[in-house]
């Protein structure tokens, strides 16, 4: 059988000579096997060899002097590409037949790379499946650390940071390339993170927590664990952010609550029977310095001048002293300054003696000073008293003497003098239609009554006691529904105490049943139109809370189109920044911030 190279070889006897092999070279191609007469190998004729010999040995040579003895058989093909012996230059594979096939040495070099390079593109092929599964699952790794609620941040031993999951949007405002590949140290450096924990535990190497309030208002507990390889070595750390932005807020609302509840049942505790209180028919907290004053200086004998807007309830608290007082036995005679014609102020104030003008009684007339003896002198609305007055009422007040109209003699009273206003003395002063100096005398303990909307507290039990009041002087037994009282709540109250007092009577006397609805209250009540903040309107009942969430959620929405940032908004609103950055992502406002430290922050970050 005649075949070519790495096909089956030709075989030929060794004592054939190079003319007979010459004839076969036609069909057959070098190498040639030769064997001798028992078919025994001798060896390998190769192309080089037979000319070569027949060249120097003519052509009548036998072969077998040409052959090359230095060959190996082997049973298969796959046995070449183990056999790396390099001294070898031919390799003869013998099948069961006893036919062989020939392969030099560079061929089976060339097989064995051949295999090699299978072997190492079917192992690329299998990382190459393996990668795609690792791809994927990294993949889906990410999918699931990103959906995460909270944030996640990791970093190598060294605080470079590996990844960052996509919350980091919401909690910090920064997408995570801002700071994948960033070290820890540089991100704090630059102010872009506080109170690293991560650097924490890279110097404590243990598991550290931390609450952080991030700048866009959002507070976290973040908590910061070391992973460490099989030697023991730090080699990530991995932290955990979670919003508990809620529950700070509660924690704090909670406390807050508390210390008011604490405070008012302290006060109530504390003054559940203190007449003051009760007579005041208030549980304000704004209350509780005029209250504490108010039993300082009713036993005293000091002047005092009450302050208030009209209808607050000066006269009452001048009562109310004159109650608390040593004097309570004696007068309290109550005089209003701008009721009285200026003619006949002096002679009701300081009396006159018999015959001192004309239609006067002939025996004269005790004024209201000396009526007050040993008493209260109440002047109500004291800065509509006139200028030439304020003259004798100064006297009366320093020396506590006077002359009456058309009389001589001096006279001598022991009372105490108690003056009240809705007036701004001190502008008065300014006009020149006060005197200074009987300021500063009447002045000596000013008392300051709360108008009725700094204290709403109280609105609800003073309408309580109106209505209990009227109720029975009228023998009815009026309510108010649920919504006239929130109506009621939200108003200004311009004339404070003495309106809501009018209102009450006005309803218990004008009701058509026994339940008051917004629709019973007077129009500029029922409309809200008094309330304190323009365009919340409450028409119905609601839990507070949700009203307070409300009402933050419309104010927000409209400070947002009309100032663009944070700060301006913050400043219009009168709270803090975070505060309202926090409240847009609570309320999920749409807000597009132009803020500079945010975008310098991403560049410095970027660079
Ligand atoms: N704490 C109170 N409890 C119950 N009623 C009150 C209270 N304060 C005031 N009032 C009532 O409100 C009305 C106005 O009160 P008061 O005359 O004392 O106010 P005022 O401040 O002196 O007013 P003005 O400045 O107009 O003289 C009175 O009818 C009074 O009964």
């Amino acid at each position: 059988m005649i075949v070519a190279k790495h096909a089956t070889a030709l075989s030929v006897f060794g004592d054939m000579t190079c003319t007979d092999v010459k004839a076969l070279l036609d069909v057959s191609d070098f190498p040639i096997v030769v064997i001798d007469s028992d078919m025994k190998l001798n060896g390998i004729l190769d192309e080089k060899s037979f000319w070569k010999h027949a060249a120097v040995y003519g052509f009548e040579t036998k072969i077998i002097h040409a052959v090359n003895a230095n060959f190996k058989i082997v049973m298969n093909e796959s046995e070449l590409v183990n056999r790396i012996d390099p001294t070898i230059e031919y390799w003869l594979v013998s099948d069961q037949n006893g036919e062989y096939k020939v392969y030099d040495a560079a061929q089976v070099m060339d097989i064995q790379l051949r295999h090699q390079h299978e072997a190492v593109k079917q192992m690329n092929r299998l990382l190459e499946e393996e990668l795609d599964v690792l791809r994927e699952q990294r993949q889906q790794l990410k999918q699931i650390l990103d959906s995460s609620y909270d944030e996640i941040f990791v970093t190598d031993a060294e605080g470079n940071v590996l990844y960052v999951s996509e919350s980091s949007k919401k909690f910090m405002g920064l997408p995570p390339d801002v700071f994948i590949g960033k070290n820890m140290k540089d991100l704090v450096e630059k102010g872009i993170i506080h109170n690293s924990v991560t650097l924490e535990v890279l110097k404590t190497k243990s598991i550290v927590s931390h609450q952080q309030l991030y700048v866009t208002g959002i507070t976290v507990l973040a908590t910061g664990k070391p992973v460490f390889n099989e030697e023991g070595e730090l080699s990530l750390v991995i932290i955990n952010s979670r919003d508990i932005t809620e529950l700070v807020d509660l924690r704090n609302q909670i406390a807050q609550a508390n210390s008011v509840i604490d405070h008012q049942n302290r006060f109530l505790l504390e003054r559940k029977s203190n007449p003051i209180l009760i007579r005041m028919n208030t549980r304000s907290e704004k209350m509780v310095p005029l209250i504490d004053l108010v039993e300082k200086v009713a036993p005293t004998d000091s002047s005092v001048l009450i302050e208030g807007e009209s209808g607050v309830g000066k006269s009452i608290l001048a009562r109310i002293i004159h109650d608390a007082s040593k004097r309570k036995e004696k007068n309290f005679i109550q005089i209003n300054c701008g009721a009285i014609p200026p003619s006949l102020m002096e002679s009701e104030l300081f009396g006159y003696e018999g015959g001192s003008f004309t239609g006067a009684n002939k025996n004269g007339k005790i004024g209201l000073v000396e009526q007050a003896e040993g008493g209260t002198l109440f002047l109500d609305e004291i800065g509509e008293l006139p200028l030439d007055l304020q003259v004798k009422l100064l006297q009366l007040v320093q020396e506590k003497t006077f002359i009456p109209v058309g009389g001589t003699k001096m006279k001598k009273v022991d009372i105490r003098i108690i003056s009240a206003t809705n007036k701004n003395l001190k502008q008065k002063i300014k006009e020149m239609l006060f005197r200074e100096d009987l300021y500063y005398r009447l002045h000596v303990v000013p008392i300051v009554i709360p108008p009725l909307r700094e204290r709403p507290e109280d609105i609800p039990l003073l309408i309580h006691y109106f209505l209990n009041r009227f109720n029975k002087k009228y023998e009815q037994c009026i309510s108010l529904a649920d919504s006239v009282m929130q109506l009621l709540l939200g108003y200004e109250w311009p004339g404070n105490i003495r309106e809501l007092e009018n209102l009450m009577e006005q309803l218990v006397v004008t009701s058509k049943g026994p339940v008051i609805y917004p629709e019973g209250l007077p129009r500029h009540l029922s409309k809200s139109s008094g309330t304190k903040l323009p365009g919340v309107a409450v028409s119905g009942i609601l839990q507070l809370n949700k009203a307070v969430e409300e009402t933050e959620r419309q104010i927000l929405k409209l400070a947002i189109t009309k100032y663009k940032t944070s700060r301006k908004i913050a400043k219009a609103l009168g709270v803090n920044q975070t505060t309202i950055i926090r409240k847009i992502h609570k309320y999920d406002l749409h807000f597009h911030e132009e803020d500079e430290t945010r975008l310098q922050a991403i560049e410095e970050a970027a660079n």
